[in-house]
């Protein structure tokens, strides 16, 4: 047998030149496996330092699974490290090389570059929401599909959808008032209430009651998939298995919906919900765009909605909850408004109202801008972006731009960690000058669709709860450290005891 195998080391004058000798049999073998290994590692290193070039970022990467761990267990210091080390930063998990934007200049600029780049959200997200759900399209296609959903929240609409937040707010906020004198964690009902509320805005009473509880149980295990990188297959077990599974049972339930809204509409009935009104938008006469859609496609989007905003809201509903009841001269001045323009707390809320509260509007914009409940958002590269004068990411990496330093510049928002909703007051103040940098619903052809949606909601809720109690948030030490899943929450839920209005 051949011991020798052709390499490029010369050994002794007994073999041929330029070959070295290698053990036989299984040992061959082993020797082969490791020679393959170890090449494989040191292309690996030299790939991601070839990417990476001169970013700051680890100098070398944790072979195969790179930064996974981090990934499982994000903390806000570790971002924060991350983003602090530079404008741009590299990383890599599972081999995925991953530029981080800190910057306002570099976050905007992917977010507005849909030629070189498009999101990718997380790395879930198909798995869970379909991947032909309409908002992984891109280019013409997606301004279109947009275009068209657009007519879904025009102040028409968003006019029926408040009377409908306004009820399902009231029907919770009966079991809210602590019945044993105790704080409790807000955490959990603030969720179930968000789901119920965009539920029904959504469908209506074309879905029971007992499909929003399912739902809301369930939807935990999608919120738990929402990583950045997840373990790669969808194994029984694994967390996107589980998110798969709960998305099985919602999906089930808003395809039935859209049929039961065809149904409904097809037969003159009133406008109940957005899937009602998306029915008579398209089939008014003067509609120029797309005149069918199927229950499927109807429940996909539905399920955007969903997927977009069931964390994000209840965690800015939960951090507004916080931040009044941590600053109660500025509850004092929401709850002095509340009773001038509304008077009776029993008066339904209405956009008109709405329109003469400015200082609640800027309660929460500033609880949003304080605690931004998307931290970033995952955009992948479809060809090489020469981002700066010295750097360009690499075809098919991430690129992520982050949203936290530009909302704490405190060039623009002067001592930036304060909650101070009157730097929103002033017209001509750097907050309101400066409009760039309130990245919390993104920028460019993807920014949120549900801006006026949902700050309407979370305004609303805190409406309700300011005029009908009082507060008092019971302060953990956990109160203040920050707990992130998929969007940020207090790390104890926010312990709150709501007692019937004393005065
Ligand atoms: C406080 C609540 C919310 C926050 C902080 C938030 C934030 C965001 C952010 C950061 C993005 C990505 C923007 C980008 O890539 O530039 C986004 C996209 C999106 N949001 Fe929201 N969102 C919220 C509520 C909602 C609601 C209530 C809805 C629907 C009713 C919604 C629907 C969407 C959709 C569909 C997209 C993707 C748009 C597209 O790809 O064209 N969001 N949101």
């Amino acid at each position: 047998m051949d011991r020798y195998a052709s390499a490029s080391i010369p050994t002794s004058t007994s073999a041929p030149p330029y070959s070295i000798p290698l053990p036989s049999g299984s040992g061959s073998w082993l020797f082969t496996t490791f020679a393959v290994l170890f090449t494989l590692l040191a292309l690996e290193q030299s790939v991601y330092r070839y990417k990476k070039r001169h970013l700051p970022g680890a100098a070398w990467t944790i072979p195969v699974i790179g930064k996974f761990a981090d990934s499982l267990k994000p903390t806000m210091e570790g971002y924060m490290r991350q983003w602090n080390a530079g404008d741009l930063s590299a990383v890599s998990v599972f081999n995925i090389f991953i530029v981080m934007a800190s910057s306002n200049e570099f976050s905007r600029k992917i977010l507005n570059s849909p030629t070189y780049a498009e999101p990718c959200l997380v790395h879930a997200a198909k798995q869970i929401i379909f991947p032909d759900n309409w908002v992984f399209l891109t280019g013409k296609e997606h301004v279109s599909y947009r275009k068209a959903l657009n007519a879904l929240f025009t102040r028409k609409a968003l006019g029926l959808y408040f009377d409908i937040q306004d009820k399902i707010t009231r029907k919770h906020f009966r079991d809210w008032v602590s019945p044993d004198d105790k704080a409790h964690p807000i955490m959990m009902i603030a969720r179930h209430l968000n789901m119920d509320t965009s539920l029904r805005v959504f469908c209506g009473d074309h879905i029971p009651e007992i499909a929003t509880t399912e739902i809301s149980d369930k939807y935990w295990d999608i919120t738990r998939a929402l990583e950045l990188v997840n373990f790669p297959l969808a194994l029984p077990g694994t967390k996107i298995w589980r998110a798969i599974k709960a998305r099985k049972v919602a999906f089930k339930w808003l395809v039935e919906a859209a049929a039961k809204s065809k149904v409904h509409m097809a037969n003159g009935g009133e406008l109940t919900c957005m899937l009602d009104g998306w029915l008579q938008t398209i089939q008014d006469p003067e509609w120029k765009g797309r005149k069918e859609f199927s229950d499927r496609e109807m429940a996909m989007v539905v399920f955007s909605f969903l997927f977009a905003s069931q964390d994000a809201m209840s965690s800015g509903l939960i951090y507004a909850f916080q931040h009044l009841a941590d600053h109660p001269e500025i509850f004092a001045k929401v709850r002095e408004e509340q009773d001038r323009v509304r008077g009776d707390s029993n008066n339904p809320m209405t956009l008109e109202l709405l329109d003469n509260m400015p200082y609640l509007s800027a309660v929460v914009k500033e609880s949003l801008r304080v605690k931004p409940p998307v931290l970033m958002v995952p955009y992948k590269t479809i060809r090489a972006f020469p981002i700066s004068e010295d750097y360009t990411v690499p075809a098919n990496s991430m690129v992520i731009p982050s949203f936290y330093n530009s909302l704490q510049d405190p060039q623009v928002y002067t001592n930036p960690e304060e909650f101070n909703p009157a730097r929103w007051l002033d017209p001509n103040g750097t907050a309101q000058s400066n409009p760039r940098n309130y990245l919390v619903f993104g920028s460019g052809p993807h920014r949120c669709i549900g801006i006026e949606y949902a700050m309407m909601n979370i305004a609303l809720v805190i409406a309700h709860a300011v005029s009908m109690w009082d507060w008092e948030h019971v302060k953990t030490p956990q109160s203040e450290e920050i707990e992130i899943i998929a969007t940020i929450f207090p790390k104890d839920g926010c312990h709150m005891k709501f007692t019937p209005r004393a005065s």
